[in-house]
């Protein structure tokens, strides 16, 4: 029997009416979901306010309601808590009600724009491979050991988020490795874990739809790091401009990586090829087998973070050169006719960038390289035409199309996205609506030897137009395509 107190330990408090010794069953943030004997936990969201939903979860037999502003009429046999902070409440009696499960592994939080699935992945596959019971929170899946959960969010919510570390914990895992969103930091949907150490990949352009600006994304990012405790590690690329910035306050021991400046963990890229890496990294020379100059970087954190955890360095080194690239992370194929298809999530300017200059930099003679592109809807709008000009000037031919449409008209996004191409490169784009239809086309331009990337959706598996999710997966569809093309 859990006691409304108990999952209210830590929980800044103004005000309570009513008795909190009172038993209680779930814990939920929606009204929809609430029961019989449920706390309800009053959020003021992006859309609405938790607030108005109050008198709907008492009808549906709240015996507690957490909130800011304590309603004017309250219902006798209900406790009402005020407090400071619901994201904040909410997370620590999440923490409380499933027995603070963070404590009882090595959680380890990934942040930073580009590279968190990939660095997090590598690591559980890292350290499964090394003999350990391991965790993965990620924007693909949820692992507990090897059972597998399907994944909604990059960070869930704090209560799912405690769910499966509780899982975790039962199933003997002994470390975790989660990626941090900068919507999860702000929404403090990972406040009250305790982590064990900190990951910064590196930050550039994103999610300005949802942060106020620029600076305002750097700091809820470094928020993560100042609320490390000094018993944890943070580990930060100091070839990024914010890298030491995510240092500033932070109580935690520091770390860098880099691969041009100076730092704790040093790699240089000795080679760079289609079919791998070669690295030097603190003076060994490892093969890798993933692909791009990011992976370097990706690659090193890993290292950093396995020896920081305790791992041999000759374990480490052994065990990532077997570690194979992440579900729709610049996974290709080589058709019949020797045509390249690379499925990649590049989804920002950054990553996109990324990814067409890793492919320009192993391209060996004139073979072309056609982009199929898009942007989803609903996000930041200003990456569209960031996207389109880098797509247009890095690729020989480029075909626009749509990401997840949602509630967007797709042609109005493809206008923006065109809207940025440079007249100098406007005659190798063309814009077709049905992403299969592009993928289709690209797959008839290619001839023997070209390289087709399909960017932006990565492992997603539907394709999301108005409100309404179609199976779709790029990768299986290129590799139909080609097959019944004859290519
Ligand atoms: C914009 C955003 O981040 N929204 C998240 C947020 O919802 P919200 O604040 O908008 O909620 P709201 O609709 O305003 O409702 C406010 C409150 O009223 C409650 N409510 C609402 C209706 C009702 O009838 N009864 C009721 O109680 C809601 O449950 C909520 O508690 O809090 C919810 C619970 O945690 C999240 O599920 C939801 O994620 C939405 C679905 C989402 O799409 N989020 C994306 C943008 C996101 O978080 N992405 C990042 C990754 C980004 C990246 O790095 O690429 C992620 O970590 O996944
Ligand atoms: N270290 C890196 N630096 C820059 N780009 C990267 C890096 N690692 C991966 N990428 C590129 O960014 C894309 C997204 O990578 P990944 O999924 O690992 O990032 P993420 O941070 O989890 O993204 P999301 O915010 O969507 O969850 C990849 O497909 C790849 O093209
Ligand atoms: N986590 C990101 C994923 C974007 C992927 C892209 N395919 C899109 O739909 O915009 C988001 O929700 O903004
Ligand atoms: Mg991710």
């Amino acid at each position: 029997m859990i006691l409304l107190r108990d999952i209210l330990y830590k929980v800044t408090i103004d005000k309570v009416i009513g008795n909190t010794a009172v038993a209680i069953r779930n814990i939920d943030f929606d009204s929809r979901k609430i029961g019989l004997d449920d706390v309800f936990v009053a959020i003021r969201g992006t859309v609405s306010d938790g607030h108005s939903f109050i008198k709907m979860a008492a009808d549906k037999g709240a015996i507690a309601i957490v909130c800011e502003e304590i309603p004017s009429e309250t219902i006798n046999g209900i406790t009402y808590v005020q407090v400071e902070d619901s994201h904040q409440a909410l997370a620590m009696m999440a923490s409380n009600y499933f027995g603070n499960p963070s404590e009882d592994l090595k959680l380890i939080g990934v942040t930073g724009t580009n590279g968190k699935t990939t660095v997090s992945t590598l690591l559980y596959d890292l350290f499964t491979k090394a003999g350990y019971e391991v965790g993965l929170l990620s924007t693909v899946k949820i692992l507990v050991g090897k059972k597998e959960f399907k994944a909604t969010h990059t960070t869930p919510d704090s209560i799912t988020i405690n769910e499966y570390l509780r899982k975790m914990v039962d199933a003997g895992v002994e470390f975790c490795f989660m990626e941090v969103s900068s919507h999860g930091i702000h929404q403090k949907r990972t406040e009250g874990l305790s982590f064990k150490g900190g990951i910064f990949t590196n930050l550039s352009h994103d999610h300005l739809d949802y942060h106020k600006d620029f600076k305002e994304y750097r700091d809820v990012k470094k928020l993560f790091f100042d609320r490390l405790p000094k018993t944890a590690f943070a580990l930060v690329n100091a070839d990024d401009k914010n890298g030491p910035v995510m240092l500033q306050n932070t109580a935690a021991y520091s770390y860098t990586y880099a691969l041009k400046s100076h730092a704790d963990y040093r790699a240089q890229i000795l080679e760079n090829q289609f079919n791998g890496l070669l690295l030097k990294i603190n003076n060994n020379e490892l093969w890798v087998r993933l692909i791009g100059a990011f992976n370097a970087y990706n690659l090193l954190a890993i290292y950093a973070t396995a020896e920081l955890l305790g791992l041999e360095t000759i374990e480490i080194l052994q065990l990532m050169s077997t570690l194979e690239s992440v579900d729709g992370r610049f996974q290709h194929l080589i058709s019949e006719k020797n045509i390249t298809a690379i499925v990649d999530y590049a989804h920002t300017p950054d990553a996109l960038k990324n990814v067409l200059e890793t492919i320009n930099s192993i391209r060996t003679g004139n073979e072309s390289l056609i982009t199929v592109v898009g942007c989803g809807g609903d996000r930041d709008v200003t990456k569209r035409p960031k996207m389109g000009n880098i797509a247009a000037s890095l690729s020989t031919k480029v075909i626009f199309t749509s990401d997840n449409p949602r509630n967007e008209d797709p042609e109005k996004i493809i206008a923006q996205i065109e809207a940025g191409v440079g007249a100098e490169h406007f005659k190798k784009t063309l814009s077709i609506t049905e992403r299969k239809q592009a993928i289709k086309t690209a797959c008839q331009l290619a001839e023997e030897r070209d390289i087709i990337l399909i960017a932006g959706k990565g492992h997603e598996t539907y394709q999301e137009i108005q409100g309404e999710r179609f199976e779709f997966d790029d990768f299986k569809i290129v590799q139909e395509l080609l097959k019944a093309l004859n290519k």
